[in-house]
């Protein structure tokens, strides 16, 4: 299996937000696809699915994700609409862009732990794929208690025959304490490579934990206080 460490515009995308009926999904992971579409920023023929048990087709999917789909807002900004109930909305300049970004969107329903819907699930991205092959990335947008039965029926059905790199993108939480952190990451082992395996925590590219570091230059009584830890 090649785990790919190219981003390779010529092959097409898959990218498989599980849990696509959540509230992560439809607040963070959609919106930035968007994004990231609508800005040219992803290759050429990528293509995305969804998948959860909620039966539902597209466009109940784009209904729940409308409302978050306004560029990004600063703070500030943020706050001032929250305050005037402006509802956020895709600009009129960009809406041409935004049906063509949801005509590129799939959606498949089934289980997290059912072989069979997953087999189903493979045998529509080998459709999009029609035996060229495709680099396929699967979000677990899900709650943690379903990693586990999850990550192996993907790992069964969904990366056997078909050509092209596989990875895995966990949203944290990586467990609840060093223990099952660690049952996590020998399970997640057994199954794909570390090169296959992408943790985020978005938390991370948050202004005020960016800033960190310059408050552990500039203030280090904060440190020495011990009043980060608290
Ligand atoms: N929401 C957020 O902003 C953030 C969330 N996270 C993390 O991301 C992950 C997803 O979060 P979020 O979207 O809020 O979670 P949700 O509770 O919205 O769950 C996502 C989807 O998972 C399915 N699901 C929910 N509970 C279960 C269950 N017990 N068993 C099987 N499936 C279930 C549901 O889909 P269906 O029933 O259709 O299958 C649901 O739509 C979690 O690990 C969370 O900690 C991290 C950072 C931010
Ligand atoms: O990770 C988390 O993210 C959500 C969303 O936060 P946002 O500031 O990016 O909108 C937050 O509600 C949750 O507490 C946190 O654990």
């Amino acid at each position: 299996m090649d785990t790919g460490s190219k981003f390779e515009g010529s092959v097409p995308h898959i990218f498989v937000t599980l849990g696509a009926s959540g509230d992560l999904a439809r607040k963070k992971i959609y919106p930035t696809l968007w994004w990231l579409y609508r800005d040219n920023l992803l290759p050429n023929s990528t293509v995305f699915y969804g998948y959860a048990r909620t039966k539902c087709m597209v466009a109940d999917l784009r209904e729940k994700c409308d409302q978050y789909m306004k560029k990004r807002n600063s703070s500030k900004k943020k706050l001032e609409n929250r305050t005037k109930m402006i509802p956020a909305q895709v600009k009129p300049g960009e809406r041409g862009k935004y049906e063509e970004f949801w005509k590129i969107n799939h959606y498949v329903s089934g289980a997290y732990n059912s072989r069979r819907d997953f087999e189903l699930l493979n045998q529509e991205l080998l459709k999009i794929e029609k035996n060229n092959g495709a680099n396929r990335l699967f979000y677990l947008a899900l709650p943690p208690s379903v990693f586990e039965e999850v990550t192996v029926v993907i790992r069964e059905t969904c990366m056997g025959e078909h050509r092209g790199w596989n990875r895995i993108i966990i949203e944290k939480p990586f467990g609840r304490d060093a223990e099952s952190s660690a049952r996590l990451s020998e399970h997640l082992s057994r199954l794909f490579k570390e090169e296959q395996i992408y943790r985020i925590d978005h938390y991370l590219g948050k202004e005020m934990v960016q800033n960190l570091m310059t408050l552990s230059c500039d203030s280090q009584d904060l440190y020495d206080k011990k009043l980060l830890g608290q």
